[in-house]
């Protein structure tokens, strides 16, 4: 049984106000997989800024997927952008990138040398209040390729991020906050799934920004 008896790991992450950044990362060893968490790792003032940016600019929508034959919308808004040709096929969808902008690219500057890759694109959710989710899921796609890296940036409202190794029983779960950097590595993808999910405790917006490589360019 997936859920039963799972051994409970609790990391509650402190509310900070940073007012500076600071890229100290706190690794986070799993079985087959790792975490880096930088919770403040952009200051207060650029990560609110780049929040009412992307509010404003990015044209966000809410797409349709299928699920049980029935077409259903996502409970969130998104948005794809990246370098031309870095397609992406989740939930029954290919999603072509729209070109980067000004902003995104500052931010994927800064987060490399964190990851130690190039990303070639993003996957942008904004979560309009606590109803908005992300079900349980691995991003396990095959364009992701082995052992893909997956760094995510948050803005806005914190939200629980929840992690289970369905085989092994086990859990985590972090509070990611507003400027905080997520890096996903090793084999997690592989054997973690993770979620967002919803909460009657937020009301804010929050938006989060996963930078990825697709490999097979089509
Ligand atoms: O919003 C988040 O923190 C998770 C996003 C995510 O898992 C994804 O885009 O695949
Ligand atoms: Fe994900």
């Amino acid at each position: 049984m997936l859920d039963a008896q799972p051994l409970c790991i609790f990391v509650v992450m402190e509310p900070q106000i940073p007012l500076f950044n600071d890229p100290a990362g706190q690794h986070i060893t799993l079985k087959d997989g790792e975490l880096v968490y930088y919770p403040q790792f952009f200051s207060l003032q650029e990560a609110t800024s780049y929040l009412q940016v992307l509010t404003e600019r990015i044209p966000w929508q809410q797409e349709r997927m299928k699920m049980y034959g029935k077409e259903v919308l996502f409970p969130r808004l998104m948005a794809w952008y990246g370098d031309a040709g870095s397609n992406y096929a989740f939930s029954g969808n290919t999603y072509t990138p729209q070109a980067w902008t000004e902003e995104l690219l500052q931010i994927k500057e800064r987060i490399e040398p964190e990851a130690g890759v190039r990303f070639n694109s993003v996957l942008l959710n904004r979560y309009r209040n606590g109803k908005d989710s992300m079900g349980w899921h691995a991003d396990d796609e095959p364009e992701l390729g082995l052992n893909p890296v997956i760094a995510s940036v948050n803005l806005g409202a914190s939200r629980r991020f929840m992690l289970r190794h369905p085989q092994a029983g086990l859990k985590y779960e972090l509070d990611l906050q507003h400027g905080s950097l997520l890096i996903m590595k090793g084999a997690l993808q592989h054997h973690w799934q993770h979620q967002v999910p919803k909460t009657t405790k937020v009301s804010g917006e929050r938006i989060n920004l996963t930078f990825r490589v697709i490999q097979r360019v089509r």
